[in-house]
């Protein structure tokens, strides 16, 4: 057993589990006693559960990040073609509330048919059999009680549950720092460097990324830095290349071009290493702009806004509510990342967002489908925006004709004498 699942066992009536399903998520805690009396919720969440149906929880026990993040990544794929098509399973994870670094990932799953529980069994003791960083339970009800019993294979322990109320901050929040946001170039680096023997395209990003000595803090610049940022299709690269040819400015992107061969690759790739690829991509650019700064004014199309936005929109998958609070220092810019003079984020009516997609020939039936149960992801992402600390950043509505949002930017540039 690695040390990663002991210490994970001593804790193990401190955790607390949560299991998201049905768009709900449920908390629980284990009873230190056999007969924890199941409250409300966890009988609602249980309750839900078809009768007879057997339920487990899978955990990611491996100490090592990146090869725990990749496991439980591969695991959902494992779990979609090796579980009989009947059986359900749902995102869970268990963590010490308040303690940083704690959360561990998984799977709840049901199986609904004694024969599915069967093959559900044979599987998952094969899996521990084979070594792997898991920690299995099974749920047990007490016949004609509404007690259910947690019983966790590896050490062959039962335990009643419990409600458990929802912690003060979403769970995420406990792991965000260098598993999804990145706050320092070396930071991001060492995840890419820990992988370059598993992925052979990471030691390609490597030797693209500016050295230790480029990324010191240089003299102010000489034109105005301006980033623009926004949703998809709020209007950025429209309003880019207008911006450039109205000021004569340098077009620069984050991820920059020479990334464009890794990008699809990354983007296959758990949050870690995918977040880790983005944030690197800021700091080539910002050794781009530091070479044209001196030249021309520059422009900038995304730069840290969307990779920690973004990551955070994601990692934290509730309601705006659940984001970490204004102020939180998970929205800080990196202090070794150049800043820019100004961002403006351009924001959009949804509905108007909706119909330049189309226009662009996107967001129909499936997409549209899948954009439109997307949409708190999209409040997250902007209110995450709004959120970020460092450069001003200024909202700008999008929904005028091309030319008039260009006017209206190039008022305020000229206003607050960013140029
Ligand atoms: N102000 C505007 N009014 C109407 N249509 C616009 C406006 N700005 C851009 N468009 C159109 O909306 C679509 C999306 O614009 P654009 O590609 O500039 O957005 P984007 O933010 O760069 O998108 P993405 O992030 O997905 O690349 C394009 O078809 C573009 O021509
Ligand atoms: N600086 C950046 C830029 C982009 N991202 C990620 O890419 C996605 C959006 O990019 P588009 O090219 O489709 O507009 C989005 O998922 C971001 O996560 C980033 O992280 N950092």
């Amino acid at each position: 057993m690695s040390r990663r699942t002991m210490a994970l066992l001593s804790q193990w009536t401190s955790r607390v589990f949560s299991v998201d399903m049905d768009g709900e998520t449920v908390y629980f805690k284990i009873h230190d006693t056999q007969t924890g009396k199941g409250g409300k919720e966890v009988l609602r969440m249980f309750g839900n559960i078809q009768k007879g149906a057997s339920c487990y929880s899978l955990l990611v026990s491996s100490g090592e990040k990146i090869h725990s993040a990749r496991f439980h990544w591969k695991l959902k794929d494992k779990l979609s073609t090796a579980l009989p098509p009947q059986c359900r399973f749902s995102p869970m994870c268990s963590f010490l509330p308040g303690v940083r670094d704690s959360l561990v990932h998984g799977y709840f799953l049901q199986a609904p048919s004694s024969d599915s529980s069967a093959t559900t069994e044979r599987l998952l003791r094969q899996w521990l059999r084979l070594d792997d960083p898991l920690l299995v339970c099974s749920y047990l009800h007490e016949e004609n009680t509404p007690r259910w019993i947690q019983h966790l294979w590896n050490t062959e322990q039962n335990h009643g549950i419990v409600p458990s109320e929802a912690p003060e901050s979403h769970p995420a929040t406990l792991n965000l720092i260098n598993s999804d946001v990145f706050y320092s170039f070396q930071a991001a680096r060492d995840v890419l460097q820990k992988c370059a023997d598993i992925i052979p395209e990471a030691a390609s990003v490597l030797e693209l990324l500016p050295c230790d000595g480029d990324m010191e803090a240089r003299s102010k610049p000489d034109f105005p830095i301006i980033v623009l940022e926004g949703l998809d299709a709020t209007g950025k690269t429209t309003l880019t290349e207008s911006l450039r040819d109205a000021l004569g400015a340098t077009l620069l992107r984050s991820p920059p071009p020479c990334l464009s061969p890794w990008r699809a690759r990354f983007d296959q790739e758990p949050p870690i290493l995918r977040r880790a690829f983005y944030a690197l991509g800021n700091y080539i650019t910002a050794q781009q702009i530091y070479s044209q700064t001196s030249k021309t004014p520059v422009i900038i199309d995304r730069f840290w806004h969307s990779t920690a936005a973004y990551a955070i929109a994601t990692a934290v998958n509730g309601p705006v509510c659940d984001l970490p609070a204004e102020g939180s220092e998970l929205y800080r810019w990196p202090s070794d990342l150049l800043q820019p003079s100004v961002v403006f984020l351009l924001t959009l009516d949804p509905e108007e967002r909706k119909r330049r997609l189309k226009d662009r020939g996107q967001g129909e039936t499936k997409e549209e489908h899948e954009l439109d149960l997307n949409q708190v992801f999209r409040l997250r992402v902007e209110e995450a925006y709004k959120r970020i600390s460092g450069p001003t950043c200024i909202s700008v509505d999008a929904s005028s004709s091309a030319e008039q949002v260009l006017r209206q930017v190039l008022l305020l540039i000229k206003a607050k004498r960013y140029l």
